[in-house]
């Protein structure tokens, strides 16, 4: 099997092995929280309270109600969109179109869950159906893997990721062979990212408040805050849709068993973690402790939102009046690099920003428990290892120049200290 490149990228994630215990790994961790977040200890590095067999997991209803949503989120992608993006240049040098239509998305399901709410629909009954719908969501994104990498057998040499590509089956089955596979117009990698994963985790979260509120007769200030900052995360995700096209997801890697399982699964059911916890585990929380909180959350998306605003500014029109008096530094591909303002500061400035906002998330729980801090401790470790790819993808793309903008701003993510 021929490299895109001509010659093979050097291996990810501790290559073959690494990409097999992944697979492995990542759904057992999922399946893990889950199950100790309801039981009465929830230690996050305890034993589960029970393994469940397979008679809990599979659920033909849940399979059922997990297609029915994917397929409510798909036709909700093919409405007219208010904009159509043109992607990052292609190895071909030709450009893909993706509709921005995710916000549109979000509040057309926010109405649609709220006419079923009144019509009886019983959300607050979703948080015993988190086990099944994981198994199901697990269980389609192996089959959507494979159908991927087939997929990929009959794709041309172009269309094929720089990764992803090394000829050994588990490996390529994990990072994914082709870039953007497309059905038609129907991006797959693109809707996935944003739509059903994201919109369904604040889902869940709304489905914990209303259970709580109908357990314990409101729901509490704790669970209020992580509704409202992780509902602020995923509608500033889906207002900016546009942003997503210039990560290295969309731009870099292939699609594949990683980030479909990513989006699909790991995403609705772990990042939701802090809202299932404080269904199980109630904590007090008084306004003056809330009031510190939110100003962490404030903080973290001011940095989070300005640097990421800047750079998407910058890389769309270098002189727009906003970013046109930024220092910068040359490089031999044309493109130029920011070395003033968020930029400046350290070489990802928007990791700081995710990682602000991700303690925050987790501060509403209290620290009675290490639990609710297992998003920002996993948060942590990918965004180390992210850094490190994309240094190493900066690296061959710019040379010196990167060299040069190192040496300008020598810390990674946290001032004076990595
Ligand atoms: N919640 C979650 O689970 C996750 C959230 N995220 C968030 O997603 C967002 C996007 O992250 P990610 O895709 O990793 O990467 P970034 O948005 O940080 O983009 C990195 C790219 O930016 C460009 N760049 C780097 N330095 C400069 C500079 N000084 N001036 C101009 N351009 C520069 C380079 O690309 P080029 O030069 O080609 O433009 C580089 O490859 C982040 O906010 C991150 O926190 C990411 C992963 C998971
Ligand atoms: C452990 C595991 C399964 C790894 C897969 C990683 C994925 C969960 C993440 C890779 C990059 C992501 C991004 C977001 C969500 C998590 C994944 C898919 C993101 C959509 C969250 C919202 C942000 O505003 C964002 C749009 C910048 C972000 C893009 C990257």
């Amino acid at each position: 099997m021929a490299s895109p490149q001509g010659s093979r990228a050097p291996l990810e994630f501790g290559g073959p092995l690494g990409a097999a215990a992944l697979m492995l790994l990542l759904p057992a961790t999922m399946f893990h929280l889950l199950l100790v977040v309801r039981s009465g200890p929830a230690r996050l590095l305890g034993p589960p309270p029970y393994l469940p067999g397979l008679q809990v997991l599979w659920s033909p209803r849940m399979l059922l109600l997990w297609l029915t949503w994917l397929g409510l989120q798909a036709a909700l992608y093919l409405l007219p969109a208010r904009k159509v993006a043109e992607g990052q240049e292609l190895k071909d040098k030709s450009r893909l179109l993706y509709p921005i239509n995710g916000f549109q998305a979000l509040m057309l399901t926010a109405l649609l869950v709220g006419l079923a709410v009144l019509a009886g629909l019983p959300l607050g009954a979703l948080p015993e159906m988190l086990l099944p719908l994981a198994f199901a969501a697990t269980f389609t994104t192996f089959i959507f893997s494979l159908f991927l990498y087939l997929k990929a057998l009959v794709a041309p040499a172009s269309a094929l990721a720089p990764g992803g590509n090394s000829g050994n089956p588990i490996y390529d089955f994990f990072l994914g062979r082709e870039l953007n596979p497309r059905v038609w117009s129907f991006d797959f990698k693109y809707f996935c990212e944003l739509r059903p994963g994201l919109i369904g985790w604040v889902l869940i979260n709304l489905a914990m408040l209303m259970q709580e509120a109908e357990l314990r007769g409101s729901p509490s200030l704790a669970m209020w805050l992580v509704n409202g900052f992780q509902l602020l995360y995923v509608g500033d995700a889906l207002w900016h849709e546009e942003a997503v096209l210039t990560t290295m997801d969309i731009t870099h890697d292939g699609f594949g068993f990683m980030l479909a399982f990513g989006d699909l699964a790991w995403v609705p059911f772990t990042y939701s973690l802090q809202a299932q916890f404080l269904l199980h585990h109630p904590q007090p929380l008084g306004l003056p402790v809330a009031s510190v909180i939110c100003l962490i959350n404030a903080v973290g998306y001011y940095i989070f939102r300005g640097a990421n605003s800047q750079k998407n500014t910058f890389r769309k029109n270098p002189s727009d009046p906003r970013v046109a008096d930024l220092e910068t530094i040359p490089t031999a591909t044309g493109r130029q690099l920011l070395v003033s303002g968020w930029w400046g500061m350290v070489r990802h400035p928007n990791y700081l920003g995710d990682l602000i906002m991700a303690l925050a998330w987790s501060l509403p729980c209290g620290v009675s428990h290490l639990l609710p801090y297992f998003y920002l401790l996993y948060f942590t470790a990918l965004l180390v290892h992210r850094e490190a790819r994309d240094e190493q993808q900066c690296l061959q793309k710019y040379g010196l120049a990167w060299h040069e903008y190192c040496r300008r701003v020598p810390y990674r993510i946290l001032p004076y200290i990595y």
